[in-house]
């Protein structure tokens, strides 16, 4: 394969999440933090995030697949952009495997394996939650982190208080609300998403639970800001919920894009996600753009 070739790339959303699923697999090509916003900066593959897919490293796993947000960070985890790998690995007629229903993908996070539904529905095994302090990260050894101590606004009259951190593969902290479209997430998102509480930055939810198995969701991600629907975000919403006993451990999680089934399967812990895809548009990427990293 030709190194300095076209890369094809596919533009495609998860309910809204903007992505672009890259095929850089039979190739030593790497894509790094400039990269990435250089593809961002192309008109036709911007994104919320890019998904990079690689040769498989573990036997078994069908593909390595690093994730970038917007602003060139790496991420671990990306529910609304596996999905679509999962569509670009399964059903594009170009480069999809015909007839192939499960795949099982890697990411820096772990494992996750991915079921096709239908055409464009697909179930991601999200993986079990990470619930320590040290595992979100969080800066200060909180040995509840269902309710830790973070509040923004007045000390006496807060805007928002006592999130829920759950680490989905990436960390999240979850601030349950009466109304999630209430609260100005331009301008509070960046002051929580950078709060020294959060090592590693965090993605901000705003949930408000509906009813047992309804949860409606706003998410300020990380290194993207506001999009319309974060499926980590709402597999995190999720358990968010249950740890505090407000919902059922399977609901619909209702973003501004659209509708996802999140459950927290209690047999072994995991968290399945399920959800569409919708392709937009292929192209190709200039050699360039991959210079530096070959
Ligand atoms: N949109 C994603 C989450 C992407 C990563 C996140 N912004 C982070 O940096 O952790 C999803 O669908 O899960």
């Amino acid at each position: 394969m030709n190194a300095l070739a076209h890369r094809r790339f596919l533009k495609m959303n998860g309910l809204g999440n903007q992505i672009t699923v890259l095929d850089l697999r039979g190739t030593k090509l790497k894509v790094g933090e400039a990269e990435a916003r250089a593809i961002a900066s192309e008109p036709r593959a911007r994104f919320d995030q890019l998904m990079v897919l690689h040769d498989a490293r573990t036997p078994g796993t069908d593909a390595f697949v690093s994730i970038y947000n917007v602003d060139g960070s790496e991420a671990g985890a990306c529910g609304n952009g596996t999905r679509c790998v999962a569509w670009a690995m399964m059903a594009d007629p170009q480069s999809g495997a015909p007839g192939r229903r499960e795949l099982l993908l890697e990411t820096k996070a772990g494992l996750l394996p991915a079921i096709r539904n239908s055409e464009i529905v697909f179930t991601v095994d999200m993986g079990e939650p990470r619930l320590a302090w040290d595992e979100i990260p969080l800066a200060d050894p909180f040995h509840d982190t269902s309710r830790f101590e973070l509040q923004i606004g007045p000390i006496d009259d807060p805007i928002l208080h006592t999130p829920c951190a759950v680490n989905m593969g990436n960390p999240h902290a979850v601030f349950f609300v009466d109304d999630p479209y209430a609260f100005n997430l331009e301008q509070i998102g960046p002051l929580l998403e950078n709060h020294p509480i959060f090592p590693d930055r965090a993605n901000i939810e705003l949930a408000a639970v509906k009813a047992p198995d309804h949860i409606v969701l706003r998410v300020w991600e990380r290194g993207a800001g506001i999009t319309q629907a974060c499926g980590s975000g709402a597999c995190a919403a999720l358990v968010a919920a249950v740890r505090r006993e407000l919902s059922d451990r399977k609901a619909t999680v209702s973003l501004p894009g659209g509708d996802l089934t999140i459950e927290w399967r209690e047999s072994d812990g995991h968290v399945l996600m399920t959800g569409p895809v919708e392709f937009e548009w292929e192209g190709t990427l200039a050699p360039a753009l991959f210079e530096s990293a070959a």
